[in-house]
């Protein structure tokens, strides 16, 4: 398992090694005691699987608020996605900034988004299978969320709004400024 810190050091690349054979490939993608080891003692809870058909969907930016709030462990093993992760810790020095990667079935990369950041991704190209482990269980109560295309986060998504695909929830969150249930 290669690691990679990112801008935002507690946002890290992952990417396992793949053992290829005539077959196909091996792979670990999750090992929980390197992932302690390396990356602090996380309980994952629930495995999410989402499949989007068309190039250019949205999906986010989301977060549960505490105690519910979740770490995001997240792979694209289908098809290219853009996957972001947003400070949205109001005591951190780099609040408001983003991580933005690419995770594809080539790269087989996997973005660590711990808890204190909305999440959300663009895909690339059709038919995108997106696999994540989370660190708390759904609580719809403390699901929220913040406008993918807020000015403010400068975030070079590769699709306007207006032909961004988003669910009827997606369409209405809030800037990050007037976001009200944000992290300390
Ligand atoms: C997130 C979630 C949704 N659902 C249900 C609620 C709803 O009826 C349906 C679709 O939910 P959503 O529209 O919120 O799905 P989606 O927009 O794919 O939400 C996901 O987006 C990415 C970016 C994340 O980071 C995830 O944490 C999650 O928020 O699935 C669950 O049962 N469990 C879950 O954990």
């Amino acid at each position: 398992m290669e690691l990679q810190r990112t801008a935002i050091p507690d946002v890290v690349l992952l990417t396992p090694r793949r053992f290829g054979d005539d077959r196909g490939f091996f792979s670990e993608v999750f090992n929980a005691k390197t992932f302690t080891e390396q990356l602090g003692d996380f309980t994952f809870v629930q495995d999410n699987h989402s499949v989007s058909a068309t190039p250019g969907t949205v999906r986010g930016l989301h977060y549960q608020t505490e105690p519910h709030a979740q770490g995001k462990l997240v792979r694209c093993a289908k098809g290219r996605i853009l996957d972001v992760a947003v400070d949205i810790r109001r005591s951190s020095p780099t609040f408001g900034q983003h991580v933005a990667v690419e995770l594809s079935a080539e790269n087989w990369s996997q973005l660590w988004v711990p808890p204190g950041f909305a999440h959300g991704f663009c895909t690339l190209v059709p038919d995108c299978e997106v696999l994540y482990k989370v660190t708390n269980l759904y609580a719809p109560s403390n699901d929220f969320g913040i406008a993918f295309d807020d000015p403010d986060l400068g975030i070079a998504w590769p699709v306007a709004r207006d032909q961004a695909v988003l669910s009827d929830k997606d369409k209405k969150h809030p800037r990050l400024a007037d976001a009200t249930h944000v992290f300390a």
